[in-house]
């Protein structure tokens, strides 16, 4: 049965006031992504990380989705059961739009994650090196439960499942500069779907759609979805 496959990126949450990396003044404008987005800064300061994602989750709570992730639930439920969204955003909008079938490949602002015995917790609040893991007990053994640079993206059998089906593959609001969710686009083409990149900006990897839409996201994704 064919699917309809959507990857998303910083760019669809921007008109709801979350930031984007690398556009103008965009977080890796402000911070070293080596500090604040590795294992390795982690081991080095993890208070520096743990404020870098408290700022961030504190920030969840001032914000909400927009057309483009409203527009995205319309179409899963249209298509009911044949859309899969793959998001490399760590905000809650998909879901709190009504989008099901989601998964998260570079995990979840909302959640933390035991080092020691793996439990995942859902967090709201700050998040230190004093708490404790309910499960083990342990103390400063939780982190942001987030895929950090070097590190295994979450669902890839998934998401390489999906892809293998794909008969539309849309890219909305991401620059094409982290992998492996750049190489997506080679993959759905190789299994036949027809690609379409909906962005603001030709992005490094444009040239392997068979179609780009420029513009914001909460214009040209309703338009193209309904
Ligand atoms: C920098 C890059 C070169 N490095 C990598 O890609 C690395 C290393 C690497 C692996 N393979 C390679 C091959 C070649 C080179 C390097 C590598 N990748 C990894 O380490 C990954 C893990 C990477 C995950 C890192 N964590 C993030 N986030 C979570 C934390 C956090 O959020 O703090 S990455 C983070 O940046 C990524 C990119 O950001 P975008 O979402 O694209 O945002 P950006 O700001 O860049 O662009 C915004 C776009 O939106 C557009 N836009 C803006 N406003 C709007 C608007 N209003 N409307 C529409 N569009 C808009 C703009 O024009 C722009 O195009 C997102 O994924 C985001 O999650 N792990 C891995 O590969 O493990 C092995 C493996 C591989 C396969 C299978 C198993 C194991």
């Amino acid at each position: 049965m064919s699917l309809i496959v959507i990857l998303t990126g910083a760019g669809i949450s921007a008109e709801s006031g979350v930031e984007s990396f690398r556009d103008e003044g965009g977080i890796w404008s402000r911070y070293d992504y080596r500090e604040v987005a590795t294992p390795e800064g982690f081991a080095a300061n993890p208070t520096l990380v743990h404020e870098f994602y408290n700022d961030r989750r504190a920030q969840m709570q001032t914000v909400g989705p927009n057309a483009a992730h409203f527009a995205l639930a319309r179409l899963e439920q249209e298509f009911d059961g044949e859309v899969l969204t793959i998001t490399q955003n760590i905000d809650d909008l998909h879901e709190r739009a009504g989008t099901k079938n989601l998964v998260h490949m570079h995990g979840e602002l909302g959640k933390a994650l035991c080092v020691r015995c793996n439990t995942r917790l859902a967090w709201k609040d700050q998040l230190s090196m004093f708490d404790h893991c309910p499960n083990c007990g342990h103390t400063g053994c939780l982190r942001p439960d987030v895929v950090w640079f070097g590190e295994s993206p979450y669902h890839m059998d998934i998401i390489e499942e999906a892809l293998a089906r794909a008969s539309l593959y849309l890219s909305i609001g991401t620059s094409g500069n982290v992998y492996p969710a750049a190489m997506f686009v080679e993959e759905a083409a190789r299994s036949g779907a027809h690609t379409v990149e909906l962005n603001l900006e030709p992005s490094e990897i444009s040239h392997q759609f068979n179609r780009t839409i420029k513009g914001p996201a909460t214009e040209i994704v309703p338009r193209f979805v309904d």
